[in-house]
């Protein structure tokens, strides 16, 4: 079982049956190996989001198969694929979605205390995750005193606060200016690789995506 995500034949149509069916997904296979970091690079339209919410359990294909760490998702009950996704994926997005009320550390930490862990343990996470990415003199600052880098760095550690095999993300720099871009993938890159983590990650920024293992070409498939 050396695949983390596997996407067999997968196929989506929004609209199905209706007047006005949108085919996006048809026959994908796409593979993601244990420690594994894929781009997924695709033209505007093409289906990155819709694949990225496939694959996080998110959406349901309707055609072919998920495998997430060996084990077939595809029509299982809502509830093991929240337990899947609380407990196995991350997520990163273009714009951070941290919550405003909560401190950075704070915002690392609620995700822990929801799947059971101790607020000691918590919070010793999030500190780690902050120091990783430079930001432990932030941690008691709210997501609108940092900056737009600072805040998505703080949103990687909140991907990776329950330990995921797999990280999703979409466009994870595509808000910031290109020199922070870069900056601030490296950082997410650094942390990537020092917890083993796998990941696929859309992006449109061909630089980048020379940077991970394996590019991943989408095409719209009309
Ligand atoms: N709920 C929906 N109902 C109908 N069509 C949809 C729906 N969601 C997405 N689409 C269509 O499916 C196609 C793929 O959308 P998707 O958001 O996956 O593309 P994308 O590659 O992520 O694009 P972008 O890079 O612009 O965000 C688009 O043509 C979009 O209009």
């Amino acid at each position: 079982m050396n695949d983390v995500l596997r996407l067999e034949a997968v196929g989506k149509t929004y609209g199905k049956g209706g007047p006005a069916p949108v085919e996006v997904l048809r026959g994908l296979d796409l593979t993601v190996a244990r420690g594994e970091v894929v781009a997924l690079v695709a033209p505007s339209g093409a289906g990155k989001s819709t694949l990225l919410h496939i694959a996080g359990l998110l959406d349901t294909p309707d055609a072919g198969r998920v495998i997430l760490n060996g084990r077939d998702m595809t029509g299982l009950p809502d509830k093991p694929r929240t337990e899947a996704r609380r407990r196995e994926l991350g997520f990163v997005y273009q714009f951070h979605h941290l919550l405003p009320e909560f401190s950075a550390a704070e915002n690392i930490v609620l995700p822990q205390l929801a799947n059971g862990i101790s607020q000691r343990d918590a919070a010793a996470r999030a500190a780690d995750l902050l120091g990783r990415v430079g930001l432990s003199h932030r941690a008691d600052h709210r997501p609108a005193q940092l900056s737009g880098g600072e805040q998505q760095r703080v949103a990687f550690c909140r991907a990776l606060a329950n330990a995921p095999s797999l990280l999703l993300a979409d466009e994870p720099t595509g808000n910031l200016d290109p020199e922070t871009s870069d900056r601030v993938f490296d950082m997410l890159m650094a942390l990537v690789r020092d917890t083993g983590l796998s990941a696929l990650i859309a992006t449109h920024n061909h630089g980048l995506a020379a940077r991970m293992d394996r590019v991943i070409g989408l095409n719209a498939v009309a």
